[in-house]
């Protein structure tokens, strides 16, 4: 996926730190084993998310679209000792892979799998968040967002992948697909609220960080 003219997401990874051989590992396998691997964060983006979590420096992190466990490496980062990322997928396959994956690196009690559909298992959980990635089904945003606001710790953080689909919200509604239809739906309700500060960045497809105010 070309998001960038002329190159510029090549030069961006040029002059970014390189992929732990970990990252190297499950970039390599998805790129062999799976139909999509555009879903993967990748290189910049997860550099990114790596730098975010060693910012926040997090206690628990929230991930909710696993796939072959790219970004929730990246966000186990910076995790305070003791701290952990739950990451959500409903793909058993994926997930089976991945654990074995974590168990050979020794990250298995920093890395937690919940398998199944994100809007069941979230409810379940007890956890105080500072950090929730949001990267499943695109229909769903708006739904995870509210349900996992009240599990974010105020002054807590949130990220939303894919908010620029593409390129797809800058065309007229009726030319979207229903994912960007969801996608715009969602950015125009973060922007509506007064519970949040947000900033759209044009990183790769598009993320939102949202802080949710203190109070
Ligand atoms: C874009 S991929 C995640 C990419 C990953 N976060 C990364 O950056 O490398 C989206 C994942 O969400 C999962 N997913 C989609 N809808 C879901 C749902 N309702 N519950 C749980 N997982 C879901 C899919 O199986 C897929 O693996």
């Amino acid at each position: 996926m070309e998001l960038f003219v002329g190159g510029l997401e090549a030069y961006a990874a040029r002059y970014t730190s390189p992929e732990s051989a970990l990252l190297q590992e499950i970039a390599a396998y998805t790129q062999a084993h799976t139909s999509r691997p555009g879903m993967m964060s990748g290189h910049v983006q997860g550099m990114f998310l790596q730098m975010i979590s060693h910012m926040i420096q997090p206690q628990y992190v929230l991930e909710i679209g696993t796939f072959t466990g790219y970004s929730a490496v990246c966000l186990a980062a910076g995790l305070q000792p003791g701290g952990y990322v739950i990451t959500i997928d409903r793909d058993e396959k994926l997930h089976q892979q991945f654990k074995e994956r974590l168990d050979k690196a020794g990250l298995s009690d920093k890395i937690l799998l919940k398998t199944g559909n994100a809007l069941d298992i979230i409810p379940t959980l007890t956890e105080t968040f500072d950090l929730v990635f949001i990267d499943a089904d695109k229909e769903n945003y708006i739904r995870y967002y509210e349900l996992v606001m009240d599990r974010v710790r105020q002054g807590g953080f949130m990220l939303a992948d894919n908010v620029l689909f593409h390129g797809e919200v800058l065309l007229p509604e009726d030319q979207q697909s229903k994912a960007a239809q969801a996608i715009q739906r969602f950015n125009a309700h973060v922007a509506q609220d007064t519970r949040v500060e947000h900033v759209l960045l044009t990183v790769r497809d598009g993320l939102m960080l949202i802080r949710k105010k203190a109070g």
